[in-house]
């Protein structure tokens, strides 16, 4: 890689950039029609370790350091960047850095080309084949001893061994025909388009929450948790149960977020956020991070916020250890992009798959268990966030 020049160029706007990787390995992370999309891989680093986010971040500073990087761009995301996959628990699971050959850009701005070496021709959209039938089968947990993992979680949190742990199952989807991330990547843009749409290594989804956006020292991040589908969703989301476990995960988030800031601002009340299959409480924090800090510091003091660890962190992920089954592997880890000024984003894996096979796709959704929390209503709500992949994978029901 060794004096590699890589370059970012302006080219005319592209509004549908999910349809140009010529790669079914797309790289993507997209929402609401801007965002990058990926495809080659110019290096690839797998890291497991407490530290691997920061030592996949000094990993990745070190290739920038030996490539000729010319960016007439110069905006958050040109340059060479890496997409990012963390594991849930990064001493358990690899965390994956990836970057990518060619990459197409878009902000508020316009569109660039990312390249290395010769400058290849921006590729024509194109259709992908869809995955045909698809089979549903359950994975480490079926419906009873999920509930039942649910109830002992409940019984320990009422003994008053922790307040809040997020309990996970999964679920495999076994495809008729090959699958093609890129055509996930299409259904998940065209209804999930206010959440974002992450592809990277096989790890794909749209999380509609965001860990964090760093953007010239300016950090946002969105935390969600409390949910609450059909009529009246938005009365019941304000019960006191949805705010005791929202409370947690934004008081987690903020106190993380305390360490590598020198300003923040944390609303007081969460909004709601409606989406097309649930809603959720969501607050939206904003801050300045101190001089030096990057995405993926920022990410890795983060990680986990108690909207999918729990409160307090070190018992809860023992207890989802103990009480889950599956591994969760990378999902409900960080996933998005870094760049070699230290900006990038950074969602929570969340509402997603990850690829085991060329027709199998092992999808994940978790809720968060507080006192009062009620186990048939729960595996609902993992009904209702399974819809996300369901839908993509070609269902067309919402719960
Ligand atoms: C753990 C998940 O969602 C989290 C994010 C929003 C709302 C959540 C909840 O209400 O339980 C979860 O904390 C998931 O989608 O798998």
């Amino acid at each position: 890689m060794s004096g590699t020049t890589v370059r970012s160029v302006h080219i005319p706007d592209l509004t549908d950039l999910a349809h140009r990787s010529p790669s079914a390995e797309t790289l993507c992370w997209l929402r609401d029609g801007r965002g990058l999309i990926g495809w080659g891989v110019l290096d690839r680093l797998e890291v497991t370790g407490p530290s691997a986010m920061t030592d996949g971040a000094e990993w990745f500073n070190e290739r920038c350091t030996e490539l000729e990087i010319a960016d007439e761009v110069r905006r958050p995301g040109s340059g060479p960047i890496a997409f990012v996959s963390g594991a849930f628990e990064p001493d358990v699971a690899p965390t994956v850095f990836v970057i990518p050959r060619v990459l197409i850009g878009r902000d508020e701005f316009g569109s660039w080309m990312t390249y290395a070496g010769e400058r290849p021709e921006i590729p024509e959209p194109h259709d992908v084949p869809e995955p045909g039938e698809v089979q549903y089968v359950d994975g480490d947990r079926d419906s009873a001893s999920f509930q039942r993992a649910v109830r002992e979680l409940v019984a320990r949190i009422d003994a008053g061994r922790l307040d809040k742990a997020v309990l996970a199952r999964d679920v495999y989807a076994h495809t008729e025909h090959d699958l093609d991330v890129r055509h996930l990547i299409s259904r998940l843009i065209a209804t999930y388009d206010g959440c974002w749409t992450y592809s990277v290594d096989g790890l794909v989804g749209a999380t509609p929450e965001l860990l964090l956006r760093l953007a010239d020292g300016h950090v946002y991040s969105r935390v969600l948790a409390g949910t609450e589908w059909g009529p009246d969703a938005h009365e019941r989301l304000r019960s006191r149960k949805n705010l005791e476990e929202h409370e947690y995960a934004a008081v987690s988030a903020a106190a993380a977020l305390e360490k590598v800031t020198i300003r923040l601002s944390v609303p007081g009340e969460p909004k709601v956020l409606s989406l097309p299959n649930v809603s959720h409480l969501a607050t939206e924090i904003r801050g300045d991070v101190a001089e030096g800090i990057t995405a993926c510091d920022v990410a890795a003091a983060m990680h986990p916020t108690a909207a999918v660890g729990g409160t307090p962190t070190d018992i809860a992920l023992r207890m989802i250890r103990e009480l889950e089954g599956a591994d969760r592997d990378r999902y409900a880890g960080p996933v998005g992009w870094v760049d070699s000024h230290g900006n990038g984003e950074f969602g929570i894996a969340l509402r997603g798959g990850i690829v085991r096979g060329p027709r199998t796709i092992q999808l994940y959704a978790g809720c968060g268990i507080v006192a009062g929390s009620d186990p048939q209503t729960e595996w609902q709500e993992t009904e209702g966030k399974f819809a996300v992949m369901r839908h993509a994978l070609g269902s067309d029901n919402l719960p």
